[in-house]
């Protein structure tokens, strides 16, 4: 069966990457050929995968500081490839459980030479990472409630969760009151990212570990 076309390059993307856009290209490129065939992401995702996937991702990349990342539950490299593409001064800890996504992220950090990427097959509940994360992202792992208590202990006194959020993250962050006290994060708060870029904005959960 023929797949849906492939969304264009939209011009935003050059602009959000730089001098990075060619490995930019290429991820696209190879996300649209094997993703669908290895479960990575549905056919009907190809006519928005730039805008929906590989942009939404990328507005990201600003809230980095240069450190150690985490991304748990990577899959096909959402937002962690993105944003290895974008910050090459971050060092980044792709984390995923399911081995045949870790094959595939393997294989495209060597495709694309990033050179200051590790790739960790584990579950975040039970990855051993030391020293400790300054930052973790998560995009579609689970709702706020369930990915705080996994995530907050990889992450340093004073370090960042930064979650990839869909419409329902107000309404997650009401019910995640608990797991926000007992994790002992600061600072929670709902960002909108990308509104005035004139793109698809991307919500963000972000909270500081005390
Ligand atoms: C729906 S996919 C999303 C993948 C990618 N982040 C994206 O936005 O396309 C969820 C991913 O989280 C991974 N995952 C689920 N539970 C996890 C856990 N406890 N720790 C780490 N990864 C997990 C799954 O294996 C899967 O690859």
């Amino acid at each position: 069966m023929d797949h849906p076309t492939v969304e264009p390059e939209p011009a935003l993307a050059a602009e959000l990457f730089g001098d990075r856009i060619e490995l930019a290209r290429r991820y696209a490129a190879d996300l649209a050929k094997r993703g669908p065939e290895l479960g990575l992401i549905g056919p009907l995702e190809l006519p928005r995968l730039w805008t929906r996937h590989i942009l939404n991702s990328a507005l990201v990349a600003p809230l980095l500081r240069p450190g150690r990342v985490g991304d748990v539950g990577s899959g096909a490299g959402l937002p962690g490839i993105v944003l290895a593409i974008a910050r090459p001064d971050v060092h980044f800890i792709l984390i995923e459980p399911m081995e045949r996504r870790v094959e595939w992220l393997l294989q495209e950090v060597g495709r694309l030479g990033l050179d200051d990427v590790e790739v960790l097959r584990a579950r975040a509940e039970e990855a051993k990472l030391s020293p400790f994360l300054d930052q973790v992202t998560a995009r579609a792992v689970s709702a706020l409630s369930k990915l705080i208590p996994i995530t907050a202990p990889l992450v340093r006194s004073g370090g960042e969760l930064l979650f990839l959020k869909g419409a329902s993250v107000e309404r997650e962050f009401a019910s995640a009151e608990k797991a926000i006290r007992k994790a002992h994060l600061v600072d929670a708060e709902i960002l909108t990212l990308g509104e005035e870029l004139g793109t698809e904005s991307t919500r963000v959960f972000r909270a500081t570990v005390d």
